[in-house]
């Protein structure tokens, strides 16, 4: 369980998180969306206390991270990418990380396992690629096989097979009842991964809400294919409704429902050969939500040369 309440920290004139308030509960993946510089990485800093809130409280498992007696145990983290020493194997890397926490040599094996490493577990980590560092991250997040688990960015350097792993490990340490919090900027590994999001920008919360419910929100018209096209307007048309032809006798109809698209057509006796909802993608629904508070756009030219 992660619970953040009125959070909020300032450097200097830049308020970076602000007044932040949302809890992650187990059982299910979480994913942290927002901008560049929206606050993301703050905020999972001061949750494990490296950053201290101006204001607020952030808490993992009921308390703040410091007043917990083996926090490995109650929060495993990656963050970005953290030191190593390049000498050693990866094995040695864990082995040193768990000694002071009572962590056996056999967990760290367990885990070499878990993350695919057992096969390199003596190579030096200096030599590894940024994904098997990102798998050795993983795994110094799991050492304490802690009740919640908070990645960021957890997908990067990985490759198409790495990705599915991960989406895979994730989805199984939630449904062991584990708290899963990751942020990410893939939207479409988001879609596949989590279940619920957190959205923030310039450190304000813009959604907390499924992945469902968002894409439901941001939902398109309707698509309805028909031999009878100027029938077909005739009796869609009305208040609120826009109809537009996208060629093949297919209408994009906004502002009505399927059903009622449906008894229409039935009650005018006009065939209808497809009736699609148009769905948004994660991604869409993502941009629609968070274009007020991008904090850096890039400049865009239309071809008449001015700023579009
Ligand atoms: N130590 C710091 N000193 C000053 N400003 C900081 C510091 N750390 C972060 N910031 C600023 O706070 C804001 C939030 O940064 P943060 O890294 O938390 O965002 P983020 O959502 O993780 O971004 P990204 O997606 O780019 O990783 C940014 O404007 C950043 O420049």
């Amino acid at each position: 369980m992660i619970e953040v309440a009125n959070l909020t920290k300032r450097y200097g004139a830049k308020t970076a998180v602000d007044g932040l308030t949302f809890s992650i509960k187990p059982g299910t993946v979480t994913g942290f969306l927002g901008p560049n510089g929206a606050g993301k990485s703050t905020t999972m800093r001061m949750l494990v206390g490296l950053d201290a809130p101006t204001s607020g409280t952030a808490k993992v498992n009921g308390k703040p991270y410091a007043q917990h007696k083996a926090p490995l145990r109650e929060i495993g983290v990656l963050l970005e990418a953290r030191a190593v020493h390049p000498g050693r194997s990866a094995r040695d890397h864990l082995i040193a990380i768990g000694a002071t926490h009572g962590i056996t040599t056999r967990r760290v094996d367990q885990v070499l396992d878990m993350v695919g490493l057992t096969d390199v577990a003596k190579r030096r980590v200096g030599n590894f690629s940024l994904g098997m560092g990102q798998r050795l991250g993983i795994a110094v997040a799991l050492l304490g096989d802690p009740r919640t688990v908070m990645l960021d960015e957890p997908v990067n350097g990985l490759d198409p097979d790495g990705i599915k792993w991960i989406r895979q490990l994730l989805k199984g340490l939630a449904a062991e009842g584990r708290t899963v919090f990751i942020s990410s900027h893939l939207m479409s590994e988001m879609a596949l991964t989590a279940e619920h999001l957190i959205v923030v920008g310039r450190g304000r919360l813009i959604a907390d809400v499924s992945v469902a419910d968002l894409i439901e929100s941001a939902a398109r018209g309707v698509h309805v294919r028909t031999s009878q096209v100027s029938a077909l307007v005739r009796v869609l048309n009305g208040d609120g409704v826009k109809i537009t032809s996208v060629g093949g006798g297919v209408l994009d109809v906004v502002g009505r429902s399927t059903e009622d698209i449906a008894t229409r057509a039935l009650a005018a006796g006009i065939p209808l050969y497809e009736l699609t909802p148009q769905r948004a993608s994660l991604e869409e629904a993502y941009m629609e939500l968070t274009q007020e508070s991008v904090e850096y756009h890039g400049g865009t030219t239309s071809a008449f040369g001015e700023a579009a």
